[in-house]
């Protein structure tokens, strides 16, 4: 077994010689992930791709801590991973706002949980730190490009994209170093998600947090991503779960079909055939730097 090396504080994320497996059965385990190593710098937008069931989620799940790796370990920030979401913001696909709390309140939660406990809510200063949150909560609405009016309203009368748009906001209230999204477009109509996309490319470039960003859609990938990584399960040599395939920094963050044309449809081919396979993907990858050289 290798030996964890200790990250640095400007790595991010690092993720060492992880592997993750699932009871199946009474005696057999299925492996998700087999031994990944990876390692994300701080100010990173890194986009994750691969086919269905290859282990994005689980991935992403391991580093937001909701689960622990069965074999190697997460750092985050320098810290193991050993509890849920410290340092990290989270928005995943759909359902994650408090249905019985309107939008400034699911905003307001997470700030005043974090700096006042219950008792501690009786003291002199919490109603100024409380106007403070409010404050700050009405900021991130209008950055979100929702009305200061929304902020009474509940989760089930808004609409899928404005319940998005919310649940990004209430993320970043915690100011998180690193935003990790799950499919967190996906549920949303391709005008909305397009909006959204420019509107997090455009909070990405103001802040620059880390962000780790779970899709299916490569053309989402080319648009967000400054590197992109594509899992894909191993198929030979008796082994089973996802290893990265491709990892690959782009030069031209924020590519778009319409400003790069056959660049972009080329890259599009190449990441999807990356992911159907690792061997098929190494194999690839080693004859196109063949060609190169
Ligand atoms: N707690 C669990 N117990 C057993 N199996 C699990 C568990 N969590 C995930 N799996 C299995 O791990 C595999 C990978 O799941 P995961 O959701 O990470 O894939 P994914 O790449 O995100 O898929 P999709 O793109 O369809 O969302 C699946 O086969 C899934 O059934």
């Amino acid at each position: 077994m290798a030996l964890s090396t200790a990250p640095t504080v400007a790595t991010s994320i690092h993720v060492d010689q992880v592997s993750v497996s699932y009871a199946a059965g009474k005696r057999e385990r299925k492996t998700i992930l087999d031994e990944i190593d990876l390692d994300i710098a701080a100010g990173e937008f890194v986009v994750v791709l691969g086919e269905t069931g290859c282990g994005k989620s689980t991935l992403l799940r391991m580093i937001l801590g909701q689960e622990r790796p069965t074999k190697g370990a997460i750092h985050v920030a320098g810290r193991t991973v050993e509890r849920v979401g410290a340092g990290c913001g989270y928005v995943p696909q759909k359902y994650s706002l408090f249905p019985d709390r309107t939008v400034l309140g699911n905003l307001m939660m997470g700030p005043e949980t974090a700096g006042y406990h219950i008792l501690g809510r009786l003291r002199p200063g919490f109603r100024a730190f409380r106007r403070q949150v409010r404050d700050k909560a009405y900021q991130q609405l209008e950055r979100m490009g929702l009305q200061r009016s929304d902020g009474d309203k509940y989760p089930h009368q808004l609409s899928g994209g404005m319940q998005q748009r919310v649940a990004i906001a209430q993320a970043l209230m915690m100011k998180p170093k690193i935003l990790l999204m799950d499919e967190a477009f996906s549920a949303l109509d391709p005008g909305t998600r397009t909006s959204l996309q420019r509107m997090l490319r455009e909070i990405w470039l103001e802040t620059r947090p880390t962000i780790v960003f779970v899709t299916h859609n490569t053309a989402e990938a080319l648009f967000l991503a400054t590197r992109i990584i594509v899992l894909a399960k191993q198929t030979t040599g008796g082994r089973s779960g996802a290893k990265i395939a491709l990892d690959m920094r782009l030069p031209d963050a924020g590519m778009s079909l319409k400003h790069h044309g056959q660049a972009f449809l080329d890259l599009v081919d190449h990441i999807e055939l990356c992911s159907q396979g690792f061997e098929s993907a190494v194999e690839r990858i080693a004859n196109l730097e063949g060609t190169a050289r």
